[in-house]
């Protein structure tokens, strides 16, 4: 696995395991045994399939949810298990924006007092000093001022994508944790949003997480990329190198399941080459047990990926 050179982390994971009650007294296993690091000026891609544990993985980080076990670090601090005002303290230093930040936002605030609210929350700032900040960080994000008095519903997508960025950063955070912040745009409006971050994380150093789906788009924005499935990370890479490096076989996949243009959806369905439906045998012992709700045959090859002893280990996950 890749390391960031030398340099400290200033959020650090160390094997986190976060499980959920399921149905029928189980338990499912959400992310298990997680290390990763986020350095300053760094962004590390968190790819996967959904329910990979991308999000719950996220919420860890940032003190939403505690992990069963194993830690997390700020400025190597242990932050994980920290209630009331220690953990507010803590937050203040990672903030998150969301696929809809709209879902965030009071549609009866107008924009200058969303974008100021943590700053007032915080006792930063105060409320006579609202207007000229909310000028500030408009312009941080590159919006018109006289945004300031409009409301969420008055914005665009990507204008209200700014809007959350803004009030992320208002509290100038040593982390942005993005999880799916462009999904829900057009590509054209999810370029200047990335340039948007980009421009900003180099500004101000910050360390980024960015959680997507897209493969390609992580692999233009990411220092390193990390690959989550059924809760763990299979592969760690630098970000350029996804597709010439990665050998976790759902990485793969992942890489070969782009959509062919020629492909013509209305006289063939598409499937992931070598699928092949069936109920699962899921054997004793295998650690992605409590999470198999289907296998692809390139997956048979399940690869926990934490030691390199383990890695000649493929538990026979598999439609039968
Ligand atoms: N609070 C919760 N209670 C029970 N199960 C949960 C909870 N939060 C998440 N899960 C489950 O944990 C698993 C991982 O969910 P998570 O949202 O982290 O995945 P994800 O990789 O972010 O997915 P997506 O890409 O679809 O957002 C899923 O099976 C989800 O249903």
């Amino acid at each position: 696995m890749c390391e960031a050179g030398k340099k400290t982390p200033v959020l650090e994971a160390k094997q986190v395991t976060k499980r959920f009650p399921a149905a029928h007294g189980q338990t499912l296993t959400a992310c298990e045994n997680v290390t990763l690091s986020l350095y300053a000026g760094q962004t590390l891609g968190i790819v996967g399939e959904s329910g990979g544990g991308k999000s719950t993985f996220l919420r860890l980080l940032v003190g939403l949810e505690q992990p069963d076990s194993g830690e997390v670090l700020y400025q190597g601090t242990k932050i994980s298990g920290l209630k009331g005002k220690a953990l507010r303290d803590a937050r203040r230093h990672i903030q998150m924006v969301f696929q809809d930040p709209s879902e965030a936002f009071h549609p009866r605030m107008k924009v200058r007092d969303i974008i100021c609210e943590p700053l007032l929350n915080y006792h930063i700032i105060r409320r006579q000093e609202v207007p000229e900040k909310a000028v500030e960080l408009l312009r941080m994000v590159e919006l018109p001022e006289e945004f300031a008095g409009r409301y969420p519903k008055d914005l665009s997508g990507g204008q209200r994508q700014r809007v959350g960025i803004a009030r992320a950063l208002a509290l100038e955070p040593d982390v942005l944790l993005c999880d799916e912040a462009t999904s829900a745009l057009d590509v054209a409006v999810q370029k200047s949003i990335i340039e948007l971050l980009v421009r900003l994380q180099r500004e101000k150093n910050i360390a980024i997480a960015f959680v997507c789906h897209d493969l390609a788009l992580v692999r233009q924005l990411s220092h390193r990329t990390a690959v989550m499935y059924l809760g763990h990370v299979v592969e760690l890479m630098d970000g350029r190198d996804v597709a010439a490096r990665s050998l976790h076989p759902y990485t793969r996949a992942m890489l070969g399941s782009v959509f062919d243009l020629n492909m013509d959806f209305t006289k063939e369905i598409p499937v992931l080459k070598g699928e092949t439906p069936g109920p699962l045998h899921v054997p004793e012992g295998c650690p992605f047990r409590d999470r198999c709700g289907f296998v692809r045959k390139e997956c048979a090859g399940h690869m926990p990926p934490l030691e390199e002893k383990e890695k000649n280990h493929f538990c026979a996950c598999f439609a039968v």
